[in-house]
């Protein structure tokens, strides 16, 4: 079987690192550099399993992506320029490769079939393909069209206005992507923001976007203009480091140009809230924001989080989760229900690896209750495929007294092909 052995918990934790790229930004610079007229130029793109699969994807439909000295170069072909792919576009392990698709095939004039991995194949789709059929899109799949793999007949699509019912981006991204594609202006509608990354960047592209709060409104019909984009390094993979810095003693670690979108920083506000030692120097606070991070070992103390902070950390999850095993006092996690249909029910896979370990940890209906602080053990644990899971295991070794056999790590490299390697530079 396919594990690694991970005794770390002899080792002194300083220094400085650069996470890689952001795994949404990269993404959306992918798609809309290819959908823009002229190039797109894309520096310090994540190239983690989930980002390549869409390239792939763009590939497959005619678009030329090339990478000439660590920058990603699209040659976008505008938003009627992509091809009929002749051959199934696999998604692999992405659920924004696999949603955001969905949006923007449906308003193109060809057939695709998308298709992604065992776990992708199982996450629900109908949150996206629903609303699109509201806009006229041809949309089959599995189970009642809400399962990959999916066929898609694109067509004219007519604007809709719609109020999200669960706090998604992805979801909210389809549809400004449908709604780019389609006749009148589309509405979309939420009351709980989510990452606004699709915003941020088609504005960049030079796409009109009327936001008023939780209201986006586009005008089918427009244009995007290829441009460079900076990705900023990805606060969800800096979450894992922030982490490490809080809990191992005496640890001290310096986190560069990591993003600080406000859509993205829950896991900050946090870390303050339970008494952690983090400082932020903005670097651009325009646009995608970034800036550095001073995160020094702190005494911790167990906090509730809940509602609206959600969407702003919910890959963080199961990180917040290990570090609030070392807090004092009972954490509570709530309104997190989002959190079962990830790329794997990640409060059962939280639940039950912490618990192998030694963790005061139960689940609840949406969340989760720790008690702390708890001294962790070693043990075998697995990642169920998922590399947030396996990330955060990882960190744990940190701290554990004995050794953590870590089966099927090989996903880490979804979102963070360089983990170990960045975990060796700043363990002594
Ligand atoms: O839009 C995005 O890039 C993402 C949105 C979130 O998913 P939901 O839209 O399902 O909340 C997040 O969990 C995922 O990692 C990336
Ligand atoms: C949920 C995630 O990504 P996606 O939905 O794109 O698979 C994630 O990266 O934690």
């Amino acid at each position: 079987m396919n594990h690694i052995r991970l005794n770390n918990s002899n080792f002194r934790v300083k220094g400085k690192l650069s996470v890689p790229g952001d795994k949404s930004i990269s993404h959306r610079a992918v798609m809309f550099g290819s959908l823009a007229e002229g190039r797109t130029v894309i520096t310090n793109f994540l190239r983690g399993d989930d980002c390549l699969a869409t390239i792939d994807c763009f590939r497959k439909m005619g678009v030329k992506i090339e990478e000439v000295n660590g920058k990603i170069i699209v040659d976008g072909v505008g938003t009627t320029g992509l091809k009929e792919p002749e051959d199934i576009l696999y998604t692999g392990n992405s659920g924004t490769t696999a949603r955001l698709l969905l949006g923007l095939l449906s308003g193109l004039p060809f057939y695709s079939v998308l298709n992604g991995d065992e776990s992708l194949n199982n996450r629900p789709m109908s949150r996206v393909a629903d609303p699109l059929k509201l806009m006229g899109a041809k949309i089959w799949g599995r189970e009642h069209d809400n399962k990959l793999p999916m066929a898609i007949r694109g067509t004219k699509l007519s604007a809709i206005q719609y109020e999200l019912p669960v706090a998604s981006a992805q979801v909210k991204s389809a549809l400004i992507l449908a709604g780019l594609l389609a006749e009148g202006d589309t509405k979309v509608t939420g009351k709980i923001q989510s990452r606004d990354h699709t915003e941020k960047l088609l504005q960049q592209f030079g796409v009109q976007l009327q936001i008023n709060e939780n209201e986006i409104n586009i005008k089918g019909g427009q244009t995007l203009q290829g441009t460079d984009v900076f990705v900023p390094g990805d606060i969800s993979s800096a979450a894992f480091f922030i982490a490490l810095a809080l809990i191992v003693p005496g640890a001290e670690l310096v986190l560069e140009n990591v993003g600080l979108n406000e859509t993205r920083t829950g896991i900050i506000d946090v870390v303050k809230a339970m008494g952690g030692d983090i400082e932020i120097e903005t670097i651009q606070s325009e646009g995608e924001s970034y800036g550095n991070l001073r995160i020094k070992y702190s005494d911790l103390k167990a906090t509730e989080i809940s509602g609206a902070i959600i969407p702003r950390l919910i890959d963080e999850i199961p990180i917040i989760a290990l570090i609030a095993t070392q807090s004092e006092g009972t954490t509570v996690i709530q309104d997190a229900a989002e959190l079962k249909v990830k790329e794997t029910d990640r409060i059962e896979a939280v639940v039950t690896e912490l618990k192998k370990l030694g963790a005061n940890i139960e689940a609840t209906k949406d969340g989760m209750i720790i008690h702390g602080k708890s001294k962790l053990n070693g043990g075998q644990v697995k990642t169920y495929g998922d590399h947030r899971i396996g990330m955060m295991l990882a960190i744990a070794s940190f701290i554990s007294s004995g050794e953590i056999i870590l089966e099927n790590p090989d996903c880490i490299k979804i979102s963070y092909p360089n983990f170990f390697e960045d975990l060796n530079k700043i363990a002594q």
